[in-house]
C-alpha cells in the first residue's frame, strides 16, 4: 500500500483556482468570464529545496503563491504547506513562512528599519534571543548595519529588498516565497542578495520558491525549476532539460552615431535595426569581448549594452520546439 509522503513541506494536487470576472460587452451589458488562474496544478517540495517557480506574464505564477500563503482559497484541490491548509489557518501558517514581494515591502515606509523589525518581532511573537540572533546574522549577512536608523522611504532598492528579505526572516521560517526579489536591482545588488539566498539555502536549510523573470537568478540558485503557463505545470525538472536554455542567444544592443544598413560581424546576427540602434544576438555560451571589439572597431558606435535571456524567451522557445522530458 501507499502510504501518503508527509515529509514534503509544499504539496499541491490538482489546485485550481477560478475567478469570475465580469466584462464589458457593448454600451451597457456587463458578459461574466471565467478566469482559470490556476488550472489543476500538483507538485510537491521537499524540505530544503529551493525551486524556481517561472512563466509568462499572466500564468498563474502570483495566484499559486497567494494560495500559498492562504490569502487567496483555492477553486479546487488540496494544498498543505508545512502540513497546515494555508486557507484555514493562515495565522498559524503565517509563523511557519516568510514571504518577499520584490514589487512592493512590507515594512512600514516612515519607520527606520529598526522599528518595523520591533514591530514584526512582537506581531510574530517571536522569543527575544531568537529574535537578537536572526537580526543579527541578517544584519550582518545583509549589510544592514548602517542602514538600520534609515527610514525605509530613503533607501534604495537594493537596500530596501535587502531590508526586507531580513524582515521575512526574523521569525524563523521553514518556507519562504520569493516573488521577483532581484527586480530593479544593480549587478552588485543582485550578487549580493543571491549569495545571501544561497548561503540560507545551504546552512539554515530553508525551502525557498521563487518566482523571477531573471534566468541568471534560476542558473544561479535553483537545480529545479518548475515552468507554469495558462495555469498549468509545462515542465518540472533540472534548468538545463528546458529546451532552448543551453542554446539560447543574448544581445548587444548598440547605439550608432548615425542610422546604417544592418551590421556585419561574423560573431552575430542582426535582429532588429530602429533608427540608430540595432540589436545583435549572439550565443549565451560565448563572451561578448570579441563582439563589442569588433563592432566598436569598425562602427561609429555611441554606446553598448548587453542583454541577458530573459525567461520569457527561453519558454518562447520551449514552446516551439516543444517541452523537454515529456
Ligand atoms: N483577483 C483576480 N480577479 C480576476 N482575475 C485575476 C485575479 N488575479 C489574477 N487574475 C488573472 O489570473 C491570471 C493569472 O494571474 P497571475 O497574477 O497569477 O499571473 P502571474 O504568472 O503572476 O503573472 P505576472 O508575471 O504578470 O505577475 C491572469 O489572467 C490574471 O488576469
Amino acid at each position: 500500500m501507499d502510504m501518503p509522503d508527509t515529509t514534503d513541506v509544499i504539496e499541491l494536487d490538482g489546485v485550481e483556482k477560478v475567478f469570475d470576472v465580469r466584462r464589458r460587452a457593448g454600451r451597457m451589458r456587463r458578459e461574466k468570464h471565467r478566469v482559470r488562474a490556476v488550472d489543476g496544478i500538483s507538485f510537491r517540495v521537499a524540505p530544503g529545496e529551493m525551486v524556481g517557480y517561472i512563466g509568462p506574464n499572466g500564468a498563474g505564477k502570483s495566484t499559486t503563491i497567494k494560495m500559498l500563503t492562504g490569502i487567496l482559497t483555492p477553486s479546487a484541490g488540496r494544498l498543505r504547506v508545512a502540513g497546515i491548509d494555508p486557507a484555514r489557518e493562515r495565522t498559524r501558517l503565517a509563523r511557519r513562512i516568510g514571504v518577499v514581494f520584490g514589487q512592493r515591502t512590507t515594512l512600514w515606509w516612515d519607520l527606520p528599519l529598526r522599528d518595523s523589525y520591533r514591530l514584526m518581532h512582537r506581531m510574530y511573537r517571536v522569543p527575544d534571543r531568537r529574535f537578537r540572533e536572526n537580526l543579527d546574522r541578517c544584519v550582518e549577512l545583509l549589510d544592514l548595519a548602517e542602514l538600520l536608523e534609515v527610514p525605509v522611504r530613503q533607501l534604495s532598492l537594493g537596500q530596501r529588498m535587502r531590508g526586507d528579505i531580513a524582515a521575512a526572516l526574523l521569525h524563523d521560517p521553514e518556507v519562504l516565497y520569493l516573488d521577483e526579489p532581484t527586480i530593479g536591482l544593480d549587478v552588485v545588488s543582485k550578487a549580493k542578495v543571491r549569495g545571501f539566498l544561497r548561503d540560507l539555502n545551504a546552512e539554515a536549510g530553508t525551502t525557498v520558491l521563487l518566482t523571477t523573470h531573471d534566468l541568471t537568478d534560476i542558473e544561479q540558485l535553483c537545480r529545479r525549476v518548475m515552468v507554469i503557463d495558462h495555469g498549468r505545470l509545462m515542465y518540472d525538472g533540472e534548468l538545463g532539460g528546458l529546451h532552448g536554455v543551453a542554446e539560447s542567444e543574448r544581445t548587444l544592443v548598440v547605439d550608432l552615431a548615425r542610422e546604417m544598413p544592418p551590421l556585419t560581424t561574423g560573431l552575430a546576427r542582426t535582429v532588429r535595426v530602429e533608427g540608430p540602434r540595432q540589436w545583435l544576438a549572439f550565443p549565451a555560451s560565448q563572451s561578448a569581448a570579441p563582439l563589442v571589439a569588433a563592432v566598436a572597431e569598425k562602427y561609429p558606435v555611441v554606446d553598448l549594452s548587453v542583454r541577458e535571456p530573459d525567461i520569457e524567451a527561453v519558454i518562447a522557445k520551449m514552446y516551439a520546439e516543444g517541452p523537454a522530458g515529456e
